[in-house]
């Protein structure tokens, strides 16, 4: 981990903890003034510098990828689990992650709009990983069986590669029972084809070089 991310990363981390104090905390109103004031000051000291637009996606030196903003995984995000993705050798993409009690839906169990961000990001890098990213078309989820709270486990493949489209599958297991499928067809925007097709374009005009 580099040295941004080991000061950042804990800072995210501790308001995910706060994230679940809200919600489950049983002190009284005096402690919650008390709490808050601290929290007001913490919020005006990181107020004093930011960035004027969202954080995107970002590269270190030696050109690894940043979605230190990403919902789902963003490293800075404290609304990010936040997911950490293992890819095997025949592309299936493996991601064991916790959910405290910040992301409850039905009583004592996972909110399903949290399982399709999960989803969608899990089958998303899938796509990406195979060599076909794309934005979300379409995303169906079957919701088979309740998906508690705690350890989870996301995996996804790609089930087929049809030019721009990738239709991948996956689901959200809770170790042993199947909780939510998923489907979902992955396509590269007309906006990125364009760009690529002149990417492309460019390079076979440049002139030789020798
Ligand atoms: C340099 C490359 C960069 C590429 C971008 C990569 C990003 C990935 C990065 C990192 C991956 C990490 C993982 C991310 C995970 C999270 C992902 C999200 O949450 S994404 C947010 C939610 N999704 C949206 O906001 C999409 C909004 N919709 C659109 O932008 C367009 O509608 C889009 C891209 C889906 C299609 O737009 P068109 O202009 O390319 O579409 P047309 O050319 O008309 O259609 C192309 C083909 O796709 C079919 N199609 C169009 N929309 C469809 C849909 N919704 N479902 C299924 N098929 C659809 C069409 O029928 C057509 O198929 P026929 O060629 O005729 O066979």
């Amino acid at each position: 981990m580099d040295a941004e991310a080991a000061v950042v990363g804990p800072l995210a981390e501790d308001l995910r903890v706060l994230n679940e104090l809200s919600v489950v905390s049983e002190v009284d109103a005096d402690a919650v003034g008390r709490a808050r004031e601290h929290l007001e000051a913490a919020r005006a000291i990181l107020a004093e510098k930011t960035l004027d637009g969202p954080y995107g996606v970002r590269f270190t030196a030696d050109g690894r990828q940043r979605s230190w903003g990403n919902a789902a995984v963003g490293l800075r995000n404290p609304i990010a689990p936040p997911l950490e993705f293992v890819k095997d050798d025949d592309g299936t993409v493996r991601a064991d992650y916790f959910l405290r009690r910040g992301y409850e839906g039905p009583p004592g169990l996972t909110h399903g709009g949290i399982s399709a961000l999960i989803l969608d990001q899990v089958l998303g890098y899938t796509a990406t990983v195979n060599g076909c990213p794309g934005m979300t078309g379409t995303l169906t989820l079957r919701y088979r069986n309740p998906t508690p709270l705690g350890a989870l486990h996301a995996e996804a493949r790609v089930d087929r590669i049809e030019g721009i489209k990738a239709f991948v599958v996956g689901h959200i297991s809770d170790g042993e029972t199947v909780c939510v499928e998923a489907e979902g067809v992955f396509i590269l925007p007309r906006w990125a084809r364009e760009r690529m097709a002149a990417e492309a374009s460019a390079v076979t005009e440049a002139p030789a070089q020798d």
